[in-house]
C-alpha cells in the first residue's frame, strides 16, 4: 500500500492495517489517524512516537507491559502475535537450548523484579547473543533511563512494522 492509499483509509481501515504496529497497542494508530493526512511513513512514525512520548509514565509503561516476553510463556504456547513471531523467530528466540531458556527467563523475571514492566528490544535488530548482552547489561540502568530506553525500542519495531505495510514512496514512484 502507498501514502495515498493510507491517506484514503477511513479509521476502521487504518485501525485494521496499523493496530498493530505498535504491539497490542490499537489505541496509538486510533489516535495519529486524525493527523492524516501523512506526508509519507516517516510522518506516520513521527506523530506515532509524539503520541508515545507525550503519555505519561504510567501509559509509557503500559505500552511495555502490552509486549510478550523474549522466549517467555506466549511464545512457547504459540499465542505470540503474527509481528511478534515473525521478529522472535529471527531473533533465535525460537531456537534456544534449555540453558539459553532458563538463562531468558530468569534475566527477563529480574528485569520485571527491578523495573516493573517487560525488556522490551526491537529483536529485528538484534542477534540472540546480542538480547541476552542487553538485557543483562540494561538491568543495571537507573529506572528514568531505562523507561526511555524502551520506549525507543517500541518506536524501532514500529517503524520496522510499519515499512512492512507501507511502500517507500521511491518503490511507488519507479
Ligand atoms: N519483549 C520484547 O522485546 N518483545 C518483542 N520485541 C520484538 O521485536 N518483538 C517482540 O515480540
Amino acid at each position: 500500500m502507498d501514502i495515498n492509499q493510507v491517506n484514503a483509509l477511513t479509521y476502521e481501515g487504518f485501525v485494521h492495517f496499523f493496530g498493530n504496529v505498535v504491539e497490542k497497542c490499537p489505541l496509538v494508530s486510533a489516535a495519529v489517524w486524525s493527523s492524516r493526512p501523512f506526508k509519507d511513513i516517516s510522518d506516520i512514525e513521527a506523530h506515532i512516537s509524539d503520541f508515545i512520548n507525550s503519555l505519561p509514565d504510567s501509559g509509557k509503561e503500559g505500552i511495555l507491559r502490552c509486549h510478550p516476553d523474549l522466549a517467555g510463556r506466549d511464545l512457547q504456547s504459540g499465542t505470540l502475535t503474527r509481528e511478534s513471531t515473525e521478529e522472535q523467530g529471527q531473533a533465535g528466540m525460537t531456537t534456544l537450548d534449555s540453558a539459553e531458556r532458563l538463562l531468558m527467563y530468569r534475566l527477563n523475571s529480574e528485569y520485571k523484579e527491578r523495573f516493573g514492566f517487560p525488556f522490551v528490544i526491537c529483536a529485528r535488530l538484534n542477534s540472540k547473543a546480542e538480547i541476552v548482552r542487553q538485557l543483562s547489561q540494561r538491568l543495571k540502568n537507573e529506572r528514568a533511563a531505562e523507561l526511555e530506553h524502551a520506549i525507543q525500542e517500541v518506536t524501532k519495531i514500529c517503524s520496522l512494522r510499519l515499512n512492512s505495510i507501507v511502500l517507500p514512496d521511491i518503490q511507488t514512484k519507479l
